[in-house]
Parts: structure tokens; C-alpha cells; sequence
């Protein structure tokens, strides 16, 4: 059962980055002090690089273990290692190059001209294997529990590389799938699935911009996941909207009361 959305909305994106800057280091904080160690699943896009950018200045920063912390990727551009347009090449450069964290916990989806080649479903199927492989007896699962997982919002409400009536979206059985003629470049992508991402704890869905307003509407007002998948999109114990006012501005007043719409 979907657990109710709720929704935090910040005066700019730049305040909406800080704050979930902050709002992360406290949730992995908190996973390494009761577990030992965190798992967070990044997202691509503005608003996932800059929340990592306004990590790497957040003062508290150093709080967070970084030697005890997994991370994962909700989606990536399937293209050649090291290509600027890699959503790990992004978040190294926001933040993962300027950490101590352990390589082996850094688990990138695979690049095109990686050891799959160019066959972008085997390279779904091989991260598939690693989340299996990663996923303890206390997780119940193919993937792991993870503590917070990411997801930027796009303008026709896509999430990860799940975009609306493309079969990825339809998957109930894997966990991680290619995707082939993506609307939004590149074309070629690795994802991960809805099942995948509602085995996460935490949920945390991130809109900013008024090209957003009507996608945070759409998907908050009870859209079906396959025409919405950010509908979809939910965690075991919370699912948290983080928005600026310009993408809370066509919300539903019952949703968000001083929303102008
Ligand atoms: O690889 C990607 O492009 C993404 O992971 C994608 O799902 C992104 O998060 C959204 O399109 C929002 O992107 P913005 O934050 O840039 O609007």
C-alpha cells in the first residue's frame, strides 16, 4: 500500500537544496549510528546535482561516515565511461570526487563501453545482479533496503528513466531494465524499476521550477503510475515531495493551501 505523500515546499531551489543537503546528512547520520552503515540511491538532473553541490558545502558534511556509505543509482544515460552527460560523472564532480568515500561502495550502473558493450539490457541485468548480491537476509529482497532514495521529477512527470507509457514504467518483476527511445536524451538508459524503488525506506521526490508545477499537480492529484510515474514512486515508511514555491504553485489547495492555483 502506497504511503501518503508529504510535501515540504522551500521559498527557491537554491534554499530547497540546502535544506535537503541537511535533511540527508541527518537521515545517514542516524543509519550508520543504528545500522553501522547508509545506503542512498542518487538521482540525475539540476535538482539531484544540487542538492549533492550544496552537500559538499554544507558544514555538517563531515558528520556522515563517508567509508560507511553505499551508494546506488536510480538511473543512468547509458553512454561511453567518463562522458559528461553520465549522471555518476555529474555527482563525482558535485560531490563524490571532494569525499572519503570507499570505491567499493560506489555502485555506478554500468557505461556503454563497459564490459556489456553496447547491450544495454545485459548491463540492466549485470546492476540487477549487483542490488541481489548487496541485498542482506534482513532486506527480504532482490535489492537492498535502502535508507533514502532520490528522484528528480521531470516535466511530463518521468522519474529515474521510468517516462510515462514506455514499458519500463510496466515492470513488475525486475528490478533494473534498459530503456530504449527515452523523449528525454539520451535515448539509451538503465533504470531502476518501481518494485526497485518502493523497497527504499524513504522516498524523497524533488521539483523545483515552474516547469514542474504541473508534473508535482498531475502526480499528486491521484494520476495513474503508467501515465505518471511519479505517482508511482513511493517508500516503505515515507514518501517526501521536497519542492521550491514555483513547482508547488499548481497544487491542489487541499494539498498545499497557499498554492495558488
Ligand atoms: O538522467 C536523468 O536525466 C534523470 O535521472 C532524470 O530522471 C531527472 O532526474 C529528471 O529529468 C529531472 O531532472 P532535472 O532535475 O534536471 O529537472
Amino acid at each position: 500500500m502506497s504511503v501518503v505523500p508529504q510535501l515540504v515546499v522551500h521559498r527557491d531551489k537554491e534554499l530547497m537544496a540546502q535544506a535537503a543537503a541537511a535533511r540527508l546528512i541527518t537521515k545517514v547520520v542516524d543509519a550508520q549510528a543504528s545500522r553501522g552503515h547508509a545506503s542512498v540511491v542518487l538521482t540525475g538532473g539540476r535538482n539531484g546535482n544540487g542538492l549533492l553541490a550544496a552537500l559538499a558545502e554544507a558544514p555538517a558534511r563531515d558528520a556522515i561516515d563517508w567509508s560507511r556509505l553505499d551508494l546506488w543509482w536510480g538511473d543512468e544515460r547509458f553512454l561511453p565511461e567518463g562522458d559528461p552527460e553520465r549522471n555518476v560523472t555529474q555527482a563525482r564532480k558535485a560531490l563524490l570526487d571532494s569525499v572519503p568515500l570507499d570505491p567499493s561502495r560506489v555502485h555506478a550502473m554500468p557505461a556503454s563501453d563497459g564490459p556489456h558493450g553496447r547491450d544495454v539490457d545485459t548491463a540492466a541485468a549485470a546492476y540487477a545482479a549487483e542490488l541481489a548480491a548487496a541485498a542482506g537476509p534482513e532486506d527480504h529482497g532482490p535489492v537492498p533496503v535502502f535508507d533514502v532514495l532520490m528522484l528528480g521529477v521531470g516535466p511530463d512527470t518521468h522519474v529515474a528513466s521510468l517516462f510515462p507509457e514506455l514499458p519500463a514504467v510496466r515492470e513488475t518483476e525486475r528490478t533494473v531494465v534498459g530503456v530504449h527511445g527515452a523523449p528525454k536524451p539520451p535515448p539509451v538508459r538503465v533504470t531502476l524499476t518501481l518494485p526497485a524503488i518502493r523497497a527504499a525506506r524513504e522516498v524523497w521526490l524533488l521539483a523545483a521550477g515552474e516547469d514542474k508545477a504541473e508534473a508535482a499537480a498531475i502526480a499528486l492529484s491521484g494520476a495513474g503510475e503508467i501515465q505518471a510515474p511519479a505517482a508511482g514512486a513511493y517508500g516503505r515508511s515515507r514518501t517526501l515531495w521536497l519542492l521550491d514555491a514555483a513547482a508547488a504553485s499548481q497544487l491542489p489547495r487541499a494539498l498545499y493551501p497557499s498554492a495558488s492555483a
